[in-house]
C-alpha cells in the first residue's frame, strides 16, 4: 500500500473549497465545501438532482469545476482526467461497472497495471496478488473465476480490488448498495468499515437512510447544490437527515391503507418460462400485489414474460379477460397494460431524445394522440403536466433525457405509464435511486392509482416498500411462488424466512437471509 503523502493524521484525505460547476440553465454545485477525515466513512446525501454525482464527477476529475479548489492529503491537486485522480490516490467503484466479462478476476484486478517478469506479464503473481488482497481485507474471491459468471455483488468485490490494487487510499462509491440484495448490502459495510479502520477513506453516495446511520461516520447534506448540513452520524437521527435533504419534515415507512379489490384483472395460470415455473396468480382492480424475495428468483423473468419480453413456455395470462399468453409487448399494451422495467436506461428511456418526448412515449393510441399523431402542443402541454405532478427536475421539456440525473429520470419513467391509466400496471423496483421525498409521492401516486380501480402488481427489493404498499405479499423463491400473506400476516421476519426458502416451498431452509429493515 502506498503511504499518504502527508504524515499528519490530522491532514484531510480529501478537502473541496468553494466548488461551483454550471451546466447551461443549472447550478450544479454552488461554492460547495465538504472535508473528509482520512479513516473516515463519509455519506453525501441529497434529493435527486442535488449535486452529488457532479460534486464527486469534479473531485474524480471526469468535470472541470468553475471555480474552487481540491485538495488531496493536504496537497493541492488539478486533475484533468479520472487517470490524474488515480495517481493521487482516489478510486470511484461506479454504478454500473466497468469490468472485462470474459476475463478473469486476476486479469481484471491488474488490468492495465499488472505485475510483470522479464517483460512478460506474470499470471502466478497476479493472483497470489489478488489473494493477498482479498484476504487483508475480506474480499474473498476465486481468482480464475470468469467475471460475466459471478454475480453482482462478486463483481463489485473485483471493482474494488482494482482500485486498491492500484493502491487508492481513498474509495468513493456511487450508490454501491442499488443493486445489491439485503445480504451482500451487509458483507459490502463489512468490507467498507475495515478499509476504513486500516486508514483508507470511503466516501459514499446514497439515498439509503439506514445504511448511512448504520454505517457512516459524517454525512454532508446537499440540497440544491449547496451544503445545508453537516451531521456526525452518531449524533443525528433519520428524520433529521431527511428534514435537512428536503427541507422539510417528513413522515419515514408510511403504511398505506388497504385498498378494496374488484374485478380480476389479471389472471396467471401455471404460468412457466425460462427460470420460472408452475406461478399462479391473479391481480384484481382497486389492489397492489407485491412481489417479495431476494433478486435473482425469478421475479424479472416473471415481469418480462407477462409484459410480452420473453415468450411464456407453458400456462396461460388472461388480461382482463383476454388471453393474451403469447400476445406482443405491443399487443399487451393496446389491451391495457403499462409497464415500468427494472432497467430505465436500457429498455425505459431513450437518452437523445427531449423530456417532452420520452414523456409522450407508447401514447400514440392516448387521448394525446390525434389519429395516431402526436401534435407537438399536445406533447409539451402533457410533459408540464407531468413534470409538475412528479416533480421532475428538468430545465425545460425540451433538454434531452440524458441530462437528468438518475432519480429524475425514474420519476420520468414512474409519470409516463401512470399517464396511461391502463387497467394494469407492472412496475419494478420503482423507487431504486430516487430521493426520500421522491419515494413519498411516487408511493402516494401508486396507492392512488390502485384508489381509482386500477390493478398494480409491484416487483421491489425493498421489504419497507412491499409492506407500505402492497395489499397481498408474494414470495419468490427459485423460480416460484412459494409463499402468500395477507397485508396483515407480511411482517419483516415472516417474509425476510419466506425469502430464504423457509416457508410455504418445498425447499428446504438453508440460510436466513438478512432481512432491509426500512430506510
Ligand atoms: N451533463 C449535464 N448537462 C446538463 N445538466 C446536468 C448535467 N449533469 C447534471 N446536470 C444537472 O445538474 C443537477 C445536479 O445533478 P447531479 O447528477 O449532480 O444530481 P445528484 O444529486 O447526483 O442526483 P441523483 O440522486 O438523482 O443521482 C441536476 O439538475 C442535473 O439535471
Amino acid at each position: 500500500m502506498t503511504p499518504p503523502p502527508s504524515a499528519d493524521p490530522e491532514t484531510p484525505a480529501v478537502e473541496l473549497r468553494g466548488i461551483t460547476k454550471r451546466f447551461p440553465g443549472t447550478l450544479a454545485n454552488d461554492a460547495v465545501d465538504l472535508t473528509v477525515r482520512r479513516g473516515e466513512i463519509h455519506a453525501l446525501m441529497g434529493e435527486n438532482g442535488a449535486g452529488k454525482s457532479t460534486l464527486m464527477s469534479v473531485l474524480y476529475g471526469m468535470e472541470r469545476p468553475d471555480a474552487g479548489s481540491v485538495r488531496i492529503d493536504g496537497r493541492e491537486v488539478v486533475f484533468s482526467d479520472p487517470g490524474d485522480a488515480m495517481a493521487a490516490g482516489l478510486g470511484m467503484v461506479h454504478q454500473s461497472f466497468k469490468l472485462f466479462d470474459s476475463l478473469t478476476v486476476a486479469e481484471n484486478v491488474v488490468y492495465a497495471a499488472e505485475p510483470r517478469r522479464f517483460g512478460l506479464v506474470d499470471r502466478g503473481a497476479a493472483r497470489r496478488r489478488v489473494r493477498e488482497l482479498a484476504e487483508e481485507h475480506g474480499l474473498a474471491v476465486d481468482p480464475d473465476a470468469r467475471v460475466g459468471d459471478l454475480p453482482v455483488g462478486l463483481r463489485q468485490r473485483v471493482e474494488i480490488l482494482k482500485l486498491l490494487h492500484r493502491g487508492a487510499r481513498t474509495l468513493i462509491l456511487d450508490e454501491p448498495t442499488a443493486v445489491l440484495t439485503p445480504g451482500e448490502a451487509d458483507a459490502l459495510f463489512a468490507v467498507l468499515k475495515s478499509l476504513a479502520a486500516q486508514g483508507r477513506t470511503v466516501i459514499l453516495v446514497t439515498h439509503k437512510l439506514r445504511e448511512v446511520l448504520e454505517g457512516s461516520d459524517n454525512v454532508t447534506v446537499l440540497r440544491d447544490g449547496h451544503v445545508v448540513a453537516r451531521l456526525v452520524t452518531a449524533e443525528t437521527s433519520a428524520a433529521e437527515i431527511a428534514a435537512a435533504m428536503t427541507g422539510r419534515a417528513v413522515e419515514l415507512d408510511r403504511v398505506h391503507s388497504a385498498g378494496t379489490p374488484g374485478d380480476v384483472i389479471l389472471d396467471v395460470t401455471d404460468l412457466a418460462t425460462d427460470g420460472v415455473r408452475d406461478v399462479r396468480l391473479t391481480v384484481r382492480a382497486g389492489e397492489i400485489v407485491g412481489i417479495a424475495g431476494v433478486a435473482g428468483n425469478g421475479q424479472s423473468e416473471l415481469v418480462e414474460a407477462l409484459a410480452g419480453l420473453r415468450p411464456v413456455t407453458s400456462g396461460r395470462v388472461a388480461l382482463l379477460g383476454d388471453d393474451i399468453t403469447h400476445a406482443s409487448a405491443t399487443e399487451r399494451r393496446a389491451q391495457g397494460l403499462a409497464y415500468v422495467p427494472e432497467d430505465r436506461h436500457a429498455v425505459g428511456t431513450a437518452p437523445a431524445a427531449s423530456v417532452a418526448d420520452n414523456l409522450a412515449m407508447g401514447h400514440h393510441r392516448t387521448s394525446l394522440s390525434a389519429r395516431g399523431l402526436l401534435p407537438p402542443a399536445a406533447v409539451r402541454g402533457h410533459a408540464r403536466r407531468l413534470i409538475e405532478r412528479f416533480g421532475i427536475k428538468a430545465v425545460s421539456p425540451e433538454v434531452p433525457g440524458s441530462s437528468l440525473s438518475g432519480g429524475n429520470l425514474q420519476k420520468l419513467l414512474i409519470g409516463r405509464e401512470l399517464a396511461h391509466d391502463a387497467p394494469l400496471l407492472l412496475v419494478e423496483q420503482p423507487t431504486r435511486g430516487v430521493d426520500i421525498g421522491a419515494v413519498q409521492n411516487i408511493h402516494d401516486q401508486l396507492i392512488a392509482y390502485r384508489d381509482a380501480g386500477h390493478a398494480v402488481l409491484l416487483v421491489s427489493a425493498e421489504l419497507s416498500e412491499i409492506r407500505g404498499l402492497a395489499d397481498r405479499v408474494l414470495v419468490m423463491y427459485e423460480g416460484r411462488v412459494t409463499a402468500a400473506y395477507e397485508k396483515a400476516e407480511a411482517d419483516e421476519r415472516t417474509l425476510g424466512l419466506a425469502m430464504a426458502g423457509g416457508a410455504g416451498g418445498s425447499a428446504p431452509v438453508t440460510q436466513v437471509a438478512p432481512v432491509e429493515v426500512g430506510d
